[in-house]
C-alpha cells in the first residue's frame, strides 16, 4: 500500500468517524427532543387527567350538595327574626280528618290549614304566664327533658310521674287570679282567631285536654313522655283534638336552641318540610288531622316554654276553665 491510499484511508475514516459522531450526535439530539416529547406528553396528560378528575370530583359535590337541599326542603314558615300579623297556609284536609270532622258540621273549616300570628298576644300577658309556669315548673319537673303543668286537670311532672297542684301549698301559692285572668284572655283570644282564620263559629270551638304549659330542656329522656320529638298526628295523639294551637313564651335561638317545630307534608320522594322558630308571643295553630302531621326538633340548649291549647268540635270533651282553690289575690 503506498503513503498516499494510506494517507487517503486514514483521512476517509476520519472522514467516516466525523460522520459517524455527527449521526450519534443526531441521533442523541433525536432521541433527547423524543424523550423530551414523551415527557411533554405525559405531563400534559397527566395534567389533563387531574382536570378531569378535579372536574368530576367537584360536579359529584355539586349534585351532592342540590340533591340533598332538594331532599331537606324545608320552607320556613315563620322565623324568629318575623313578626307577623298573619301568615296563613290553606290546603285540603286529609279525608280521615275530614270524615271524622263532618260529624260538627258548624265546626268543618272552609279549608284545613295552619296559620302564625305574632301580634294577638300582649308580651306583658306572655310574660305573666311564663312567670307562672316556670315558677310551679320549677318546683318539681321531669327527671327527663320534657315537663308538663296542667292547670286544669292540675298534673304536674316530677321525677317519672305527675303530682297534683292542687294538694301543693306551695303550687297554689305562684298561681294568683291574675295569673287566670290573663291564661283564660289569651285562650280566648286564640279561640277566637282559629274560629276566624278556619271559617267558624268560636261557638262551636270547645276548650279540651290536654291543655298544658310544657317546659323542655336537653336532659335526657327518661319516660316515653319526654320524648316530643317524633312525628306525629295530634288527632291520633290526642282523639279529643280537631284544632291545635300553640304560643310559645320562649324564643329559638335566644332562650334556647334546637326546638324548632316542623310540619311535615307529603311522603317519600315527595316529602318536605315547613319550620316554625318559636319565639315569644308567637301563636301558632293548626287543623290537627293528617293534613298537619309533624314534630319538635330536640332542644340542645337552654329552655323552652310553651302552651298547648287544644279546642274539639264534640262538646262531650270540653273542659272548663282552670279554678284554683284558695288562690292568692
Ligand atoms: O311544643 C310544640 O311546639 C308542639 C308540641 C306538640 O306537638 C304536641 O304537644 O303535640
Ligand atoms: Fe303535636
Amino acid at each position: 500500500m503506498t503513503e498516499k491510499s494510506v494517507r487517503q484511508r486514514r483521512l476517509q475514516n476520519n472522514d467516516n468517524i466525523g460522520e459517524l459522531k455527527k449521526n450519534n450526535k443526531e441521533a442523541r439530539k433525536n432521541k433527547i427532543a423524543a424523550n423530551n416529547e414523551e415527557l411533554r406528553q405525559a405531563t400534559g396528560s397527566f395534567k389533563h387527567r387531574l382536570w378531569t378528575r378535579a372536574v368530576t370530583v367537584i360536579s359529584v359535590a355539586v349534585i351532592v350538595y342540590f340533591y340533598k337541599i332538594g331532599q331537606t326542603n324545608e320552607t320556613k314558615f315563620a322565623l324568629v327574626k318575623e313578626n307577623l300579623a298573619l301568615r296563613m297556609q290553606k290546603f285540603n284536609c286529609s279525608q280521615e280528618y275530614e270524615r271524622e270532622i263532618k260529624q260538627f258540621p258548624q265546626c268543618v273549616p272552609t279549608k284545613c290549614g295552619r296559620f302564625v300570628a305574632d301580634k294577638l298576644i300582649e308580651p306583658s300577658e306572655v310574660e305573666q304566664l311564663l312567670e307562672m309556669a316556670s315558677n310551679v315548673i320549677n318546683l318539681a319537673g321531669s327527671s327527663g327533658g320534657a315537663s308538663i303543668l296542667d292547670i286544669h286537670s292540675g298534673a304536674l311532672s316530677y321525677g317519672d310521674k305527675f303530682l297534683n297542684i292542687y294538694q301543693m301549698p306551695q303550687a297554689k301559692e305562684q298561681i294568683t287570679s291574675e295569673h287566670l285572668r290573663t291564661y283564660n284572655l289569651v285562650k280566648g283570644k286564640i279561640k277566637l282567631a282559629i274560629a276566624e282564620h278556619f271559617g267558624i263559629a268560636a261557638e262551636h270551638l270547645h276548650l279540651t285536654y290536654p291543655t298544658f304549659f310544657s317546659r323542655i330542656t336537653n336532659a335526657t329522656a327518661k319516660t316515653v313522655h319526654d320524648e316530643y320529638w317524633h312525628e306525629h298526628v295530634d288527632k291520633e295523639t290526642y282523639p279529643s283534638f280537631h284544632y291545635t294551637s300553640l304560643l310559645y313564651l320562649t324564643s329559638f335561638n335566644k332562650d334556647f336552641k334546637g326546638g324548632r317545630f316542623i310540619f311535615v307534608d307529603g311522603e317519600g320522594e315527595n316529602r318536605t318540610t315547613s319550620c316554625v322558630e318559636p319565639k315569644r308571643g308567637r301563636v301558632s295553630a293548626f287543623t290537627s288531622g293528617w293534613e298537619n302531621k309533624h314534630h319538635v326538633e330536640q332542644v340542645t340548649e337552654g329552655t323552652r316554654f310553651a302552651v298547648t291549647i287544644s279546642f274539639s268540635c264534640d262538646k262531650k270533651f270540653s273542659i272548663s276553665d282552670p279554678k284554683m282553690p284558695a288562690l292568692k289575690e
